[in-house]
């Protein structure tokens, strides 16, 4: 397997990139890069949609969302790609303020996840991060006050089923850990009976820790526990073991270890190994329900030989037991119980597999509208997505025509910052691969992406087929071979270009989540999350906000490796001492005492509206998403009303805004007073930080609006 794929890339790198289909050529957008080369279809179909007159984007087209990039000059070169950099300057003081500006990229649990997280999570905590209880938990008043918000209702009513915290079944990493893991006690909970440990499993296999020269590295335990653990027991995920925990994890002694290396020494490494490692890349998988998308990924990992035969077997075997014998690859990622039974994803599973020069931090989000906010959770983190469609007859335009998640997960990915999208045309096989229906499917969703943000090189279509494995790492169907010619699924996922990091900038850690971990190498008070900007090393001094509390980084661990310092873009578990758990929550942000992230509880934003039901006025009650967190708030204020190509004011303090625009507005956080704890986030203006000033708003379970932080208030 290994052989076939060096074989393959390296007669994939032995001739020219060739994408799937752009842009429409129509539009001066369009242009592939020129080093791109065309398959022979793409050029047909370019042609094709360039021989079509272009009209302009029908009213209210996405377009006119204004998510799109104003349209340039018909002779214009193609405009930069305003967020392709983290480090460039930002766009919003621009006229032509648009969903461009709006990308970069908060974070969430999911992608923080390396195998050896999952060894720790996978009985406790891996639901805990994507999930709203434990933050509900910490501020019990505060739906009590206000009412349970939409997506809380959601998540209030998986308590107690399998669709709860913790509830999760073992996933192939997990399983994998508790396998190897020797110590009986290290074992997570069965899925089915047993109440998980909140000690989480060792892992898999003691790794080799890098101390820092010269430091006092020592894994070591962290301070009290005990808000999480009445989470967690609330949750009925506690081991029973209270007294024990407490006493093992109460007060840190352990000196702190001191920071050896200089900032500029680190950046000179991290150059070094750019040239010498595989960059890493955050993948998400979003699409309309039943799409594939597990299937798919599923299938993509055994294919790259990172499931084996055997364990395949058994998922089929199982599946086959219960009448889902369909859904076997689909299992790799689909481990509750309920997700098995049902045959629909619930929550993000996290899986990491390598291609011949990259390696992916995989996130399998949900398609089913109930877990929108999971999927918000996951994508939240990621660099790129695969977007799957249905290609069979009927079901695409089931996913993409109203209600289907097709255009939701789209739209909110683009929100999200991610710039490069796959899209997977899947089930070609249900269609004895036509070639007319994926050009159908192409003509009816490129120029939706492309209206939506995306810039037109950045979006590349692939005909595949998950249950077959057609066009994942070879193409050997004749039928499809008959007309594409193009790349294969995880040949276009190797040609990705990597986002450029912000390195050189205040850290900014947002947690998406918190544990008590033990493995091999470590243990104590971790979090989880993803490094947005900046550099953090072990023996670090980090203020956790909201909050006066500081702790201190013991030890970090990266792709299950114990490392002495984390960059931008890393998915880090971050073991810190000095702190109580209890200061801690999905939504934390860490970052220097020296360089603080404004906490506050109004702001105002720049949002683009999506299409509400009903019209937004002063008042409108919406959950406010900004990376892991979901909290409610109040759109007080509407102070203008901007023209989506020019960004200008086009009426002040309009009374209400309708479906489509684009308006300046005031944000406040509903729980402000609510239980004694602060009610203010972290949050920053795009202008600072883009990963840290974006935001998303949602009611009675459907986005209503996107948009960026203009400035924070108080
Ligand atoms: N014919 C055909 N069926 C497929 C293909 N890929 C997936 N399926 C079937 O489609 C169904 C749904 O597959 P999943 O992988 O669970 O879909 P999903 O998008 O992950 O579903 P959610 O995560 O619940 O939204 C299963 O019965 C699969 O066997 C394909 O390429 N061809």
């Amino acid at each position: 397997m290994a052989a076939n794929r060096a074989a393959k890339a390296a007669a994939a790198a032995a001739s020219t990139p060739s994408p799937a289909p752009t842009a429409p050529a129509t539009s001066p957008q369009a242009a592939p890069p020129p080093e791109k080369k065309l398959s022979k279809l793409q050029q047909k179909m370019l042609s094709s949609r360039a021989a079509k007159a272009a009209p302009p984007a029908p009213s209210p087209a996405p377009s006119e969302l204004g998510l799109a990039p104003p349209p340039p000059p018909v002779a214009a070169p193609p405009p930069p790609d305003s967020s392709a950099s983290a480090d460039e300057p930002m766009a919003i003081d621009s006229p032509a303020f648009s969903s461009t500006s709006l990308v970069a990229g908060p974070s969430s649990f999911a992608n923080a996840l390396t195998p050896s997280h999952r060894a720790f999570l996978a009985p406790v905590a891996h639901r805990i991060a994507s999930t709203v209880p434990l933050s509900v938990a910490v501020e019990p008043t505060m739906a009590a006050r206000f009412g349970p918000s939409p997506d809380d209702k959601v998540l209030e009513a998986r308590k107690g089923t399998a669709l709860g915290a913790g509830a999760r079944g073992e996933n192939r990493l997990a399983k994998q850990a508790r396998k190897a893991a020797s110590a009986p006690s290290s074992q997570p909970g069965s899925a089915k009976n047993s109440r998980p440990s909140t000690t989480a499993p060792g892992a898999a296999k003691p790794k080799k820790a890098v101390p820092p020269a010269g430091s006092s590295f020592k894994p070591a335990t962290a301070g009290p526990v005990s808000q999480l653990r009445t989470d967690m027991e609330a949750m009925g995920l506690g081991d029973g073991s209270s007294s024990r925990e407490e006493e093992r994890m109460k007060v840190d002694e352990e000196p702190a270890p001191a920071i050896i290396m200089s900032k500029e020494k680190i950046l000179k490494e991290v150059k070094a190994k750019a040239a010498t490692e595989k960059p890493v890349l955050s993948l998400v998988v979003i699409g309309h329900v039943d799409a594939g998308k597990s299937t798919l990924m599923g299938r993509v990992l055994h294919e790259l030989g990172e499931t084996t035969d055997r364990e395949v077997a058994s998922n089929q075997r199982q599946s086959e037991k219960i009448g889902k014998g369909s859904f076997a690859y689909a299992w790799t990622f689909d481990a509750m119980d309920e997700e098995r039974e049902r045959g629909v994803t619930i929550d993000v599973a996290i899986d990491t597999f390598s291609t011949q020069r990259k390696r992916f931090t995989l996130i399998d989000a949900p398609g089913h509208r109930d877990f929108v906010p999971n999927m918000i959770s996951g994508a939240a983190q990621a660099d790129v997505a695969i977007l799957v469609v249905d290609g069979a007859s009927g079901a695409f335009e089931k996913g993409f025509e109203g209600g289907g998640q097709t255009r939701e997960h789209a739209l909110l990915v683009r929100s999200l910052g991610v710039q490069q999208i796959i899209v997977a045309v899947n089930k070609l096989d249900a269609v004895r691969w036509s070639e007319v229906r994926y050009k159908n499917i192409f003509d009816q969703l490129f120029p939706f992406l492309t209206d939506i943000g995306f810039m037109p090189h950045k979006i590349t279509f692939v005909p595949v087929s998950a249950s077959t494995g057609e066009n994942l790492t070879k193409q050997t169907n004749e039928l499809l071979r008959a007309w594409y010619d193009g790349p294969t699924l995880v040949e276009e996922l190797d040609s990705l270009p990597v986002p450029t990091r912000a390195l050189d900038v205040a850290l900014r850690i947002p947690v998406s989540n918190v544990f008590k971990g033990q493995s091999a190498t470590a243990s104590g008070l971790a979090v989880t999350g993803r490094v947005e900007s900046g550099i953090v090393q072990v023996g670090e001094k980090l203020a956790a906000l909201p909050g006066d509390e500081s702790g201190i980084v013991r030890a970090l661990e990266v792709n299950g490796e114990l490392v002495p310092y984390a960059t931008a873009g890393a998915n880090a578990t971050i073991f810190l001492s000095g702190i109580e758990a209890n200061q801690l929550s999905v939504g934390s942000v860490l970052c220097p005492r020296s360089q603080p992230v404004p906490v506050v509880s109004t702001f105002t934003a720049q949002v683009l509206v999506f299409e509400p039901k009903h019209p937004i006025t002063a008042g409108y009650a919406v959950e406010l998403f900004h990376h892991s967190r979901d909290i409610p708030a109040s759109i007080v204020a509407l102070e203008a009303m901007l023209d989506k190509t020019t960004g200008k004011v086009t009426k002040t303090s309009p009374r209400m805004l309708p479906k489509n625009s684009s308006a300046r507005i005031r944000v406040q956080l509903r729980n402000a007073t609510t239980g004694g704890r602060s009610g203010a986030i972290p949050i920053e203006p795009f202008s600072v930080n883009k990963a840290m000033g974006r935001v998303l708003f949602r009611r009675n379970g459907e986005t209503v609006a996107a948009g960026i932080v203009l400035e924070t208030l108080q």
